[in-house]
């Protein structure tokens, strides 16, 4: 299970400033998708290969009593509860304040681990920093520049310190891990036990001694699935019920354990930003996705036609994915859900030969060539598979880097096409294989990093030069796209 990093802090400290630095260092795979409105709160991020997840809790106001302000409290309450590391963040330069210390007081009484960090300290004598945060009972602080990036990665390392390296293993014999996602109220409850009501149950742990996410492991028409639990679920005689309301972290974890999502949205609601946000983060992690819109029975057509609207326009970075239109609570549309999560799993997990990823690309490149930079005309020699769940294909070639997103996104859907991968997002990476200003044979040319955004460190590390030297013709080496200086 990835640890989940819970960010708390007064107003203007920094605390959305270190939560893009966090999220920053994992591959953004729908950074730039058009259409996919992001969820600004909660993120993957990754460092030195352990990968976690960073909620920031935004608004943390704990007086409010009503409102939408109250809503965010109430939702930050739930994420302090449920938070591996809380990273509570306070000011350097404006000092210790006394809404520090109730913020203080409050985490401490949640029991949960905790890391003072002080933030905004680029340029000042750490320990002199430091010294008057110590009364804060909250442990050593950690002097940081968010900013500037200073001390993010002793952070990371010092709050992920606790918690094993779990190596993920693909367990495919096991069949797909499904998870069933949704806001509150859609009927995933309804539809967990129209799912699970009639089949064996092989195992099932009561909730509750664990923090980790439920799994329920059961067979349907001869096939094994694991339905990981998003709720907290507890077997009641034959029903499941969920046992606590949405809760936010536990759904992020679920998708991050799930090679399928369920999403499930309420027809006789409209789309909402909450909904629209468990896309984004299941597509930027990667995994399946099927869409079920529960509750089918209840609207009437002219309903139905506006919710297929509604459906296209904000969540139509979902392109990719098929959709159902169910009533859990009749038991309709089960089959046909599960039939996607089927197809999902397959595409996700497929096999993809190079010289057949080879062949799509040039029938890609040959229909459009990708545009021209400048002098730049990006090459691309060949393709492999990099990946699975998702499906990540790497193309080599020269003057990737000058490849734009636009054409980026076109070769992901040839692909899609090309290879029938419905239900599962995939990834296009690109690998520049030579220096561009120098025609060099093959076997010559040097290997050069992945010059996709995002690597692994870039949280604390400048990025690498994408251009080694120049060749013998006496083309001047180019200099490298180094990011400034930290
Ligand atoms: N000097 C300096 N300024 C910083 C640093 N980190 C953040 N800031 C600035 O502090 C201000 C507040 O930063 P945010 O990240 O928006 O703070 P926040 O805690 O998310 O604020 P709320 O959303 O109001 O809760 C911005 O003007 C940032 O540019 C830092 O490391 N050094
Ligand atoms: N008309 C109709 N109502 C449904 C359907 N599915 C669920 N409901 C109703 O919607 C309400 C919420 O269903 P739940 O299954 O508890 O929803 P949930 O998503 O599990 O809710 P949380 O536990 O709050 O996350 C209940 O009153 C259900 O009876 C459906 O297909 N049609």
């Amino acid at each position: 299970m990835k640890p989940t990093l819970v960010i708390v802090g007064r107003p203007n400290v920094g605390k959305s400033t270190l939560f893009n630095r966090l999220t920053r260092t994992r591959d953004a795979l729908v950074a730039d998708q058009p259409g996919l409105t992001r969820d600004r709160h909660y993120g993957h991020g990754r460092v030195g290969g352990r990968d976690y997840l960073v909620v920031d809790t935004g608004g943390f106001e704990p007086s409010a009593k009503s409102g939408i302000v109250h809503e965010m409290a109430r939702q930050a309450e739930a994420a302090i509860a449920e938070a591996d590391m809380l990273l509570f963040v306070v000011d350097g330069r404006s000092g210790l304040t006394p809404q520090d210390r109730s913020i203080a007081d409050r985490l401490r009484r949640s029991g949960r681990p905790l890391l003072l960090v002080v933030n905004k300290a680029e340029g000042m004598n750490r320990p002199v920093v430091a010294a008057e945060f110590h009364e804060l009972g909250c442990g050593a602080p950690l002097v940081i520049s968010a900013a500037h990036g200073d001390g993010v990665r002793e952070l990371v390392e010092e709050a992920l310190a606790p918690f094993p390296e779990v190596q993920t293993e693909e367990d495919a014999q096991a069949g797909p891990r499904v998870a069933i996602a949704g806001r509150p109220n859609v009927g995933k409850s309804t539809f967990i036990n129209a799912l699970l009501g009639e089949e064996r149950v092989i195992a099932f742990d009561m909730p509750g001694t664990t923090r980790d996410a439920i799994e329920v492991p059961f067979t349907r028409e001869g096939r094994d699935y694991v339905l990981i639990d998003t709720a907290g679920l507890r077997r009641r005689g034959k029903v499941f019920e969920a046992i606590e309301k949405f809760s936010v972290i536990k759904t992020l974890q679920a998708i991050e354990q799930s090679n399928v999502v369920v999403l499930m949205v309420d027809a006789s609601q409209d789309i909402s930003d909450q909904d629209a946000h468990i896309a984004g983060f299941t597509l930027e992690a990667g995994r399946a996705l099927v869409v079920a819109v529960n509750k089918w029975d209840a609207i009437d057509g002219y309903r139905r036609a506006q919710i297929k609207q509604d459906i296209e326009r904000k969540l139509n970075f979902l392109g990719f994915a098929r959709i159902h239109y169910i009533s859990a609570l009749r038991g309709e549309g089960i089959s046909g859900v599960m039939g996607s999560v089927d197809k999902a799993w397959n595409a996700a997990m497929a096999k993809l030969s190079t010289p057949r990823l080879t062949r799509a690309l040039q029938a890609a490149v040959n229909k459009q060539a990708p545009p021209r930079h400048g002098i730049f005309r990006p090459k691309m020699r060949y393709a492999h598979q990099g990946g699975q769940n998702p499906p990540i294909i790497v193309i080599h070639g020269n003057a990737l880097e000058h490849v734009p997103d636009s054409y980026r996104r076109y070769l992901e859907h040839g692909f899609m096409v090309a290879f029938k991968l419905q239900g599962t997002p995939l990834r296009v990476q690109f690998k520049s294989t030579e220096n561009p200003f120098v025609d060099k044979p093959p076997s010559t040319r040097p290997k050069a990093a992945v010059t996709r955004r995002g690597k692994p460190d870039a949280a604390a590390a400048p990025r690498k030069a994408v251009v080694r030297a120049a060749g013998k013709s006496g083309t001047p080496p180019r200099r490298s796209a180094k990011s400034p200086a930290k």
